[in-house]
């Protein structure tokens, strides 16, 4: 069912002719798992980038587009590595090589990252913190296009994001920050089914 047929059959009445394809945008919703472990391939650029067109859809108070993504291929995991590496031999000089080697392996855990960055801009309406939140939705959208493209991730974050080393690796400006490193490709092993959780739900009636 295409998305015309979609709201043609919206516009004609029954809600049930919707239901297969609710059904399948829940399960994806549900279902979905994060993997910690990821190997090749990875996505290639016309997979990212369909990822990334689905994943920019996220609600936007204001179509301010407060968001921008930074694709580390597969070749730029190396140069990475080192700014984590150089990152954390600034926090912590007296680091051993033995460490900074576990640190630059953080970017080979998978063979693409995507990082997804928060670009809030001053705006009369819409608050520094509701940018950040569309950055959020912009991330799990990243995830779950992943997912509904057959490809593993998981949403990483840690304190490389604030690192001065890192950032200026990365290219990132004052007012920019990271919102989460979503690191893709195809999962090591199949995770377990999601433990199905109650949601917390208060009822007004
Ligand atoms: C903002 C944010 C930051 C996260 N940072 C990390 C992280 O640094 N390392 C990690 O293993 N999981 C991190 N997670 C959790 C994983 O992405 C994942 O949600 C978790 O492993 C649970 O798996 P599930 O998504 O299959 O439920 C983070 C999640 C969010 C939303």
């Amino acid at each position: 069912m295409t998305r015309a047929d979609i709201r043609e059959s919206r516009a004609a009445g029954p809600r049930a002719t919707l239901a297969r394809d609710a059904s399948d945008v829940l399960a994806a919703l549900r279902e979905r798992r994060s993997c910690p472990g990821l190997t090749l391939p990875g996505p290639d650029h016309d997979e990212l980038r369909a990822m990334l067109e689905a994943a920019v859809s996220a609600p936007d108070h204001g179509r301010l587009r407060p968001w921008r993504f930074i694709v580390v291929d597969a070749a730029a995991r190396t140069a990475l590595g080192d700014a984590l590496a150089d990152a954390h031999a600034e926090r912590d000089p007296a680091a051993t090589p033995e460490e900074l080697d576990r640190v630059r392996a953080k970017a080979h855990r998978a063979p693409t990252i995507v990082v997804v960055v928060a670009a809030p801009q001053p705006h009369p309406k819409v608050p520094a913190w509701e940018q950040r939140a569309s950055a959020v939705c912009v991330a799990h959208g990243v995830v779950l296009a992943a997912d509904a493209l057959g490809y593993g991730a998981i949403w990483r974050t840690g304190w490389f994001g604030e690192a001065p080393k890192v950032r200026a690796h990365l290219g990132l400006a004052a007012h920019e920050d990271v919102t989460g490193w979503i690191y893709l490709g195809t999962p090591v092993r199949q995770q377990a089914p999601r433990t199905p959780t109650e949601p917390a739900i208060t009822w007004l009636t």
